[in-house]
């Protein structure tokens, strides 16, 4: 700590709260411990009667809280992520695109455990919008040694930035609707105008609804019909279950090349299935999807616009947190949910 007159103490770190009095309007704070002082402060102090200011002597290796908070959030946002001007010594991360925020956890973490620096954020594969608060970085002290800065920019030097917000792309998806009910007019479609309104969230390039009767050989027709228009993502519905005229996965699992995974371990949508054929998602969504406004095609269908591919991994991860706790009203994404 140092007393020095303020004409010389711009650029300086300020070493204690600073009080402004005017009687009968105010009595606060004017200056902030911490708070770094510029040119336009020096006549505000001299008129509340500060010629002289402690202030701290910058010390080789030391950053102040504000700087390290940018150096921080410089280093560990990526793609499509602004961040502020610290406001006491935190800086927020923002979104500046509609999208699925990703998250490297374990260089998150890595990078908590250096003592006094910290990020939270959202958890990843959360579908964020333009402008939505992702994660906030902030050193503890008040000044903190610059190796531990410098630990921070050298992890996401060799590992790229912790996060990311990947945009959606435009695909191309064509929606297959299976159940005899529904395919002779017992019944109307309820399931079309659900997953369409999903599908309009994310812009997709929509093909069309198709009905088919429980028949395996037309509903594969049906995939066939959509991969043959392009479709990046074909959606099938109905018939996923344990009933004798439930055919859906076996219809997908004799067009598909690769199935991910029959059976998700989420609730509601415990009868999901994923597969591909080419480079087609085919989606299998059981009835649950049509009654609850939340299930794991929630969670799916961010990451397959985002332009993953989807692994059996994904789905097993899902478990912790993949029990939903039907709040009224739902809140999703703004929940546990499977994250
Ligand atoms: N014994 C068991 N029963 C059920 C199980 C199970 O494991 N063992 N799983 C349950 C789960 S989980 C789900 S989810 C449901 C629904 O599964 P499905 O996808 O096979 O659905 P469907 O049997 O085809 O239909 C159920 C119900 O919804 C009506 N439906 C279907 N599609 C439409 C549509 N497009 N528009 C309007 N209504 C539709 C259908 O008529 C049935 O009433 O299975 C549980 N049971
Ligand atoms: O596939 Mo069902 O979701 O768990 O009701």
């Amino acid at each position: 700590m140092k007393k020095i007159p303020v004409e010389r103490a711009v650029g300086m770190i300020l070493c204690q709260d600073i009080t402004k009095i005017v009687p009968g309007e105010f009595k606060g704070r004017a200056f902030k411990k911490g708070h770094i002082i510029r040119e336009e402060d020096i006549e505000e102090l001299l008129k509340i009667g500060k010629e002289h200011v402690y202030v701290w002597e910058p010390r080789q290796g030391q950053v102040h809280e504000d700087e390290a908070a940018l150096r921080i959030a410089r280093a560990v946002a990526g793609d499509n992520i602004v961040y502020d001007e610290p406001v006491e010594g935190k800086t927020t991360l923002k979104s500046t695109v509609k999208g699925l925020f990703k998250v490297k956890s374990r260089l998150l973490y890595e990078i908590n455990s250096i003592e006094y620096v910290t990020v939270a954020s959202l958890p990843g594969n959360f579908a964020v919008e333009a402008g939505r608060k992702l994660a906030g970085a902030r050193v503890i002290p008040l000044v903190i040694e610059e190796e531990k800065i410098n630990t921070v920019e050298e992890l996401c030097g060799k590992e790229g930035p912790v996060f990311e917000v990947k945009p959606y792309r435009r695909l191309k998806a064509g929606l297959i609707t299976t159940g005899n009910e529904v395919y002779k007019g017992r019944i109307a479609d309820k399931f079309g105008p659900v997953v369409r309104a999903k599908l309009e969230y994310f812009a997709a390039e929509y093909l069309g609804q198709v009905f088919c009767p429980d028949d395996v050989e037309k509903i594969r027709e049906a995939i066939q019909n959509f991969k043959g228009k392009g479709a990046d993502l074909i959606i099938l519905t109905g018939g996923m279950s344990v009933d004798p005229d439930d055919l859906t996965p076996a219809a997908i699992r004799s067009t598909a090349d690769r199935v991910v995974t029959y059976g998700a371990p989420v609730q509601p949508g415990n009868m999901f299935m994923m597969a591909y054929a080419g480079r087609a998602a085919l989606i299998g969504v059981p009835g649950c999807a049509m009654y609850y406004r939340t299930t794991v095609l929630d969670a799916v269908l961010p990451r397959v616009f985002a332009g993953e591919i989807l692994e059996k991994e994904d789905f097993i991860a899902m478990a912790e947190g993949g029990f939903c706790s039907g709040c009224e009203p739902c809140r999703y994404p703004n929940c546990y949910f499977c994250r």
